[in-house]
């Protein structure tokens, strides 16, 4: 359970994050939506402990972020974003094993051979061919899986995906929030996602937080605030919102300007 109190953050004056309050339950997959600048990334790295909140509170099972020591950090919250992958000359399976740091002593050892749970990443998100080469001979979009992989062989509590679906084509996107929705469904790991496309935010997210100049504007399931009017205040474009065929949640039309 992520508990947000009052949170607020400022850059050189500008309040980007305003006085967020919003909670998390364990187990759910948790959207943050907004336009450019809103301050969605900013509240993510607050979360994940990267960058310190102004004032308020944040805090996992109970426990305030700031009385965790990094390696306890380091288990319980995995963060995907590319940045965060290591130098290019690294492979693809030495990537994958470096998820592995938070358990392992100083000699590189852990009391459990992590090698299936590896195997099994690697299944999952179709890295077979892709173990021996090194970062540099990636696409794009072969990175980003890399960089959920080692995230995911982190075994985290929390998986903080920061627009995880950046570089990605639509079948690629797909795949990925599939693989966090099963890795969700079956470890009850709370996935919490800083999401540009409002559709995949519809189709995978349980609830969903909506920021605009760094304002917490609501915070519902998907049909609560994916409503034409609301995006269209926010966004400063007016879509068509439909019910989805398929999933019955709120499928959103863009309409090009006049
Ligand atoms: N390290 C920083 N120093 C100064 N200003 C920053 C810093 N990081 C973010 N900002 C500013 O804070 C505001 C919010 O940025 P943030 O990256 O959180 O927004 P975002 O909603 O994730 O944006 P985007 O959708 O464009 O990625 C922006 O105005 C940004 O310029």
């Amino acid at each position: 359970m992520i508990e947000v109190a009052s949170v607020h953050k400022s850059y050189n004056g500008k309040q980007v994050v305003k006085d967020a309050r919003f909670s998390i339950a364990r187990g759910e997959f948790f959207g943050i939506i907004g336009p450019n600048g809103s301050g969605k990334s900013t509240l993510l790295k607050m979360i994940s402990g990267v960058v310190p909140a102004d004032g308020g509170e944040i805090s996992l099972n109970g426990k305030r972020m700031g009385s965790y020591s990094r390696k306890e950090l380091a288990r319980l919250l995995a963060v995907l974003e590319q940045e965060a992958l290591p130098p290019v000359g690294f492979r693809v399976r030495e990537v994958l094993e470096m998820g592995r740091f938070p358990y392992q002593n100083w000699l590189g050892e852990e009391p459990e051979d992590p090698t299936p749970l590896i195997e099994e990443v690697i299944e999952k998100l179709g890295l077979g061919e892709l173990t021996e080469r090194t970062l540099d001979q990636l696409s794009g979009g072969e990175k980003q899986r890399v960089a959920l992989g080692k995230a995911l062989v982190q075994k985290p509590r929390v998986l903080l995906l920061d627009e995880p679906t950046t570089f990605l084509d639509i079948g690629y996107q797909i795949q990925l929030m599939d693989i966090a929705r099963s890795w969700q469904k079956n470890t009850h790991v709370t996935v919490v996602a800083v999401l540009h496309d409002l559709n995949l935010a519809s189709l995978y997210c349980d609830r969903i937080l909506m920021l605009h100049k760094g304002n917490q504007i609501s915070v519902g399931n998907p049909q609560d605030i994916l409503q034409s009017a609301l995006i269209e205040q926010v966004y400063g474009t007016k879509p068509i919102v439909m019910e989805h065929p398929v999933h019955h949640r709120p499928q959103i039309i863009l309409q090009a300007g006049s």
